[in-house]
């Protein structure tokens, strides 16, 4: 079996890795690690939380070590998240070499050049996969679920992921009104909200994180025991990114897919890409029935509420599309807008104090 000094990493990393819980190379990190340390060109591919992220940063930092000059290394990310995460591996791998790095973020959602590439996940680290075909009542069965795991585990988090911002945050609000500690995560979010919400996801404050596409992809969470598809994911590729949220670095986890009769092709699809078979989750139909009315009133009251603000993602997303297009950053714009909009208070907060000032002087002079 490899270790690390054999792939010749050198003994500070292996002392990084150690503090990090990380002992022996996984077989990514196996076939990657001497090539990069070769300088050879290299494409790793594996499944979803095999270690990928090491198998890089590990080389890179012993290269720079090596000959720490200049600018070093670039890595491109899909989301900003993913960003934060990997320059925190590279932080706390490279704490001895008192590494600078710096994370650059642009105005587009995603760079189309972008292709990560995942090998079929295998059934035996994702303990059950399960799909489940419910009618026209997919809330009540979600909330059901999420009922069921916090009563039978103590220690449980979950991941839901949904199509969209809106369904994202409907759902959001209507689980905390039935009192589950959750939090979202969506591209219609502020950049500085989505970092807090992940990060109380992270530290166990809340158990429940729902989001979009935007965390499905290398987000490395290991306390997520459970990913739920509130929709069936229309691509194989992002259903294999999304349960990869859960059984990282050998640790178990459960899939649910929540499935409706339109859906059976992107099963079949799925089921065709990861050479499995989906099994139907076991419910007790009654229990659903019990909470139907409850949760379709919820989930009402709560798109009413939502519609009371201004949460309309496409005039949102067209308008961030067409300053893109205009060459501009819509954070940045946002952010000055903000300002501008703090600077003309303040000017009329002046003003009145002035005025207020002058028509005293003048009744002081008239008396
Ligand atoms: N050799 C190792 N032994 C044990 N744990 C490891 C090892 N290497 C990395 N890990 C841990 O495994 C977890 C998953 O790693 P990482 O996020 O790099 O997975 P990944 O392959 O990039 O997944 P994804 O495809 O979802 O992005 C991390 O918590 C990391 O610290």
């Amino acid at each position: 079996m490899a270790t690390f000094e054999s792939l010749g990493l050198c003994e500070w990393l292996i002392q990084q890795c150690k503090q990090m819980g990380i002992s022996r190379p996984t077989p990514v990190q196996e076939k990657c690690i001497p090539a990069i340390l070769e300088g050879r060109d290299c494409m790793g591919c594996a499944k979803t939380g095999s270690g990928k992220t090491a198998a890089f940063v590990l080389p890179v930092l012993q290269k720079l070590s090596e000959d720490p000059y200049g600018v070093f290394c670039l890595v491109l990310t899909p989301t900003r998240e993913l960003a934060y995460q990997i320059a925190e591996q590279f932080r706390a791998l490279g704490k001895p070499l008192g590494l600078k790095d710096c994370i650059i973020s642009i105005a587009m959602n995603r760079p189309f050049f972008w292709e990560h590439k995942s090998e079929v996940q295998t059934v035996e680290e994702l303990d059950q996969r399960f799909i489940l075909t419910p009618e026209k009542v997919k809330d009540a069965y979600l909330v059901h679920l999420i009922q069921k795991f916090q009563d039978e585990h103590d220690d449980w988090s979950i991941m839901i992921f949904t199509n969209t911002c809106k369904n994202c945050q409907i759902l959001a609000m209507m689980l905390r009104e039935f009192n589950f500690p959750t939090i979202s995560l969506h591209s219609m979010m502020k950049q500085r909200q989505r970092f807090a919400n992940l990060a109380k996801f992270k530290s166990n404050v809340f158990k429940i994180l729902i989001a979009t596409d935007v965390a499905a992809r290398g987000l490395d969470i290991p306390t997520v025991q459970v990913v739920i598809n509130h929709n069936t994911p229309g691509l194989p590729k992002i259903y294999i990114h999304r349960v990869g949220r859960t059984a990282r670095a050998g640790r178990n986890g459960v899939a649910i897919t929540l499935v409706t009769q339109y859906d059976i092709h992107l099963i079949s699809a799925i089921e065709e890409q990861i050479q499995a078979k989906l099994s139907e989750f076991p419910v007790e139909e009654k229990e659903v029935l019990k909470i139907l009315t409850q949760v379709n009133v919820t989930r009402r009251q709560c798109e009413i509420r939502l519609e009371s603000t201004d949460f309309d993602e496409k005039k949102k997303i067209n308008k961030r599309k067409q300053m893109i297009l205009e060459g501009k950053d819509p954070d940045l714009e946002e952010k000055r807008k903000h300002e501008q909009e703090k600077i003309r208070r303040q000017k009329k907060k002046q003003n009145r104090k002035e005025a207020k000032k002058r028509s005293a002087k003048t009744t002081a002079v008239d008396s």
